[in-house]
């Protein structure tokens, strides 16, 4: 795998009043492959959006290493500027300029040629809105129009820090499918996100960073894998006899009040047998996987680290 995005050990400390010092990235690493739809997780105040500044060369680091392209940043950012486009701060628009008067602006200040700005309007679905003014624009139409400047200089790497934030269900809807699109143009992506949900359905990879540390990292399917407890639903008459069997059996057994959850057991027919065996039949079975809200919320504390990387 060629790397896009590597960063080692970065740390970063913000300094306060009174000689008061905030660790916000505490050590953190960092792997994004070439082609990687790459989701960063992690819950407020946790140091994502420090960490994408600092790789955008917007905030100086401490300490740590940085390379975009296996090219050492900040040193060789103006070098590599020109492939990632990213969104990282909210970008504000003149609400009486239209969007393609504002892209092309945006094309002209960047040395792009004009004509990517059609391009880009129709890649973000807005290109029968861009003669309207930006007032007009919806939240979502903003957001759009947001990640449609990020790609008028054809970037080999968008960068995403809450695309989807505010959105409702179909603004979100409209902001997956166009990430996925990029991505099948072969533009590797990394985005953070709140929705976790969001992550899950859309990103191959992920990591989840907790206090400016990571926690986690890998594709996502082995990230869930990892911490599958191999636990099943059970539904069956006489529960109580039927989970006295199943520990009898070295199963781990939790009564619920109208089911069990059987743990320790990769072989669900192991748990049907052992009961039908007794005359219990299964009514129902159902593994439980983990999904990645189930993870997250196991490796922050229950997200709530909030700016708790350390003073
Ligand atoms: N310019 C700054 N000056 C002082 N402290 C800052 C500054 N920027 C960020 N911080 C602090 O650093 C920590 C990490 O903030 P950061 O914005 O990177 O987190 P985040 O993971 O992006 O959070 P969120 O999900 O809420 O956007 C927070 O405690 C924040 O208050």
């Amino acid at each position: 795998m060629s790397a896009v995005i590597e960063i080692e050990g970065l740390r970063k400390t913000f300094h306060g009043p009174y000689r008061s010092r905030h660790v916000a990235v505490d050590g953190f690493d960092l792997l994004v492959g070439r082609g990687e739809v790459h989701g960063f997780l992690g819950p407020n105040g946790s140091g994502k959006t420090t960490t994408l500044r600092a790789l955008l060369g917007l905030v100086r680091a401490d300490s740590g290493r940085m390379r975009l392209f296996g090219e050492d940043v900040p040193r060789a950012q103006a070098r590599v500027a020109a492939r990632v486009g990213a969104i990282v701060e909210t970008p504000q628009f003149f609400g009486n300029f239209t969007g393609h008067r504002t892209l092309r602006l945006l094309a002209l200040a960047g040395g792009v040629p004009t004509r990517r700005v059609d391009e880009v309007l129709a890649q973000v679905g807005l290109l029968d809105r861009g003669e309207d003014d930006v007032r007009g624009y919806s939240l979502g139409m903003r957001q759009r129009l947001a990640v449609a400047s990020a790609l008028l200089k054809e970037p080999e790497l968008l960068i995403l820090d809450e695309p989807a934030n505010g959105l409702d269900p179909a603004g979100i809807r409209e902001m997956r499918d166009l990430m996925r699109s990029l991505a099948d143009a072969g533009v590797t992506v990394l985005l953070s996100s709140h929705i976790l949900g969001e992550i899950q359905l859309l990103c191959d990879h992920v990591t989840i960073v907790s206090a400016g540390r990571r926690v986690a990292s890998g594709p996502v399917a082995e990230v869930l894998a990892g911490h599958d407890r191999h636990e099943w639903l059970v539904r069956v008459p006489e529960p109580e006899r039927a989970a006295e069997l199943l520990r009898a059996a070295d199963l781990m057994v939790d009564e619920r009040p109208d089911h069990l959850v059987v743990g320790g057991v990769s072989d669900a027919g192991e748990v049907s047998r052992l009961l039908g065996e007794q005359g219990l039949w299964v009514r129902e079975l159902v593994p439980l996987r983990p999904d990645l809200e189930s993870v997250f919320l196991e490796l922050t504390d229950g997200g709530t680290h909030d700016g708790e990387a350390g003073a």
